[in-house]
């Protein structure tokens, strides 16, 4: 959060000394980490720091605090095979500030620690449960799917069972049933009834399903899904490949109704960071995610649009494609913000308002 954006300069002339250096065969996905990078840089100048340049994991910017020790560090290492770094040979450029749209729309992000298990993320109400399906079940859920006609979006695949849900009012037609879950996810159903962590009083009535089929490299864009749409338990499934997921909250400000989707968002600009909490869980294939409360109503979730991911130190590739299976229940009735079935929450400093059963 608030680190500048770098690119490697579109042409050449752009290429003036600066302190920003572009360097390409280098990073963790060719076996580079961050900080043996950082202690050959360290010797031409003190480095401000080390960013991916983008997500292959093989590009990283430079940072100096003088010009005249990226200009130091990159007449001694371009092009030259570097003992220190496997022997491998740099290809550096100066590197330029992106502007802050295009940075936004190429989603490089800083990376941040990515956390294993539900209680490393500390968010109440977000439960993972890791081997929830065995693989012979994750086969078949696979194969039930692919035998079932796929919508194209404009980046991933999609199907929807129970109640079609439109991504342009973020809504569902209550009055457009398509039917109940289909029979391939009722032992998935099942087990989910006793999903642990929730009290075993909670009864779980799921009626919607979407299922979501992402290519390497495409992600999801941050969103709280509809208050007014759903209820209060979410739970996704993950299959095939796996990912990361991120979970953003504005720790003060307020939050305003919005009027298309009947969600709470907040007024300021996202990229003013500093009152901004991310978080980041590894979700691996068969396993199932749950955001309920705090999770579900007032944290944004997302997964970052790349083609591999940095768990740790660990580079993962998120494989051929990722199938997801998030499963609802619609909410009975229309609310808007000002209906009498809204209650109003208070966490932490902002109010939420939830629809009552
Ligand atoms: O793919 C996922 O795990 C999450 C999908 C999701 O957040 C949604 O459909 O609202
Ligand atoms: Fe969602």
């Amino acid at each position: 959060m608030g680190v500048p954006r770098f690119t490697r300069p579109k042409t050449p002339a752009a290429e003036s000394p600066s302190p920003y250096l572009y360097v390409a065969n280098c990073g963790p996905a060719v076996g580079l980490s961050y900080d043996s990078i950082a202690s050959v840089f360290n010797t031409f100048g003190e480095v401000k720091g080390i960013y991916a340049a983008d997500e292959s994991g093989t590009r990283v910017i430079v940072s100096y605090f003088e010009a005249n020790s990226a200009q130091q560090a990159l007449t001694a290492l371009n092009g030259k095979s570097c003992a220190d770094l496997d022997g491998r040979s740099l290809h550096i450029r100066y590197s330029v500030i992106q502007p802050n749209s295009e940075a936004e729309s190429q989603q490089v992000n800083e990376h941040i620690p990515v956390s294993l298990m539900d209680s490393e993320v500390n968010i109440p109400g977000l439960y993972l449960v890791h081997d929830f399906l065995s693989p012979q079940e994750e086969k078949e859920l696979l194969a039930a799917v692919d035998e079932r006609p796929w919508i194209s979006l404009s980046k991933r695949r999609v199907q929807h069972y129970g109640y079609e849900f439109c991504y342009g009012t973020r809504n569902v037609d209550t009055k457009l049933h398509l039917g109940e879950l289909p029979s391939f996810v009722s032992s998935v159903l099942e087990r989910i009834s006793s999903f642990p962590g929730l009290n075993s009083s909670t009864s779980i009535l799921l009626d919607q399903l979407t299922v979501n089929e992402y290519p390497p490299g495409v992600g999801l864009s941050p969103h709280i899904d509809t208050h007014s749409a759903f209820e209060g338990l979410i739970f996704s499934l993950s299959l095939a490949g796996p990912c990361i997921m991120e979970f953003r909250r504005y720790l003060d400000g307020s939050w305003v109704p919005d009027a298309a989707s009947s969600a709470y968002t907040k007024v300021e600009n996202v990229e003013n960071c500093s009152n901004l909490v991310r978080r980041s869980l590894y979700l691996p294939p068969r396993s199932i995610l749950l955001l309920s409360g705090e999770a579900r109503y007032a944290w944004q979730h997302y997964i970052p649009h790349h083609k591999i991911d940095m768990v740790n130190q660990n580079v993962i590739r998120r494989g051929a494609r990722r199938v997801s299976f998030t499963f609802r229940k619609v909410c009975d009735f229309i609310v808007s913000p000002c209906s009498t079935f809204l209650t109003a929450l208070i966490f932490n400093k902002y109010v939420l308002l939830i629809c009552m059963q």
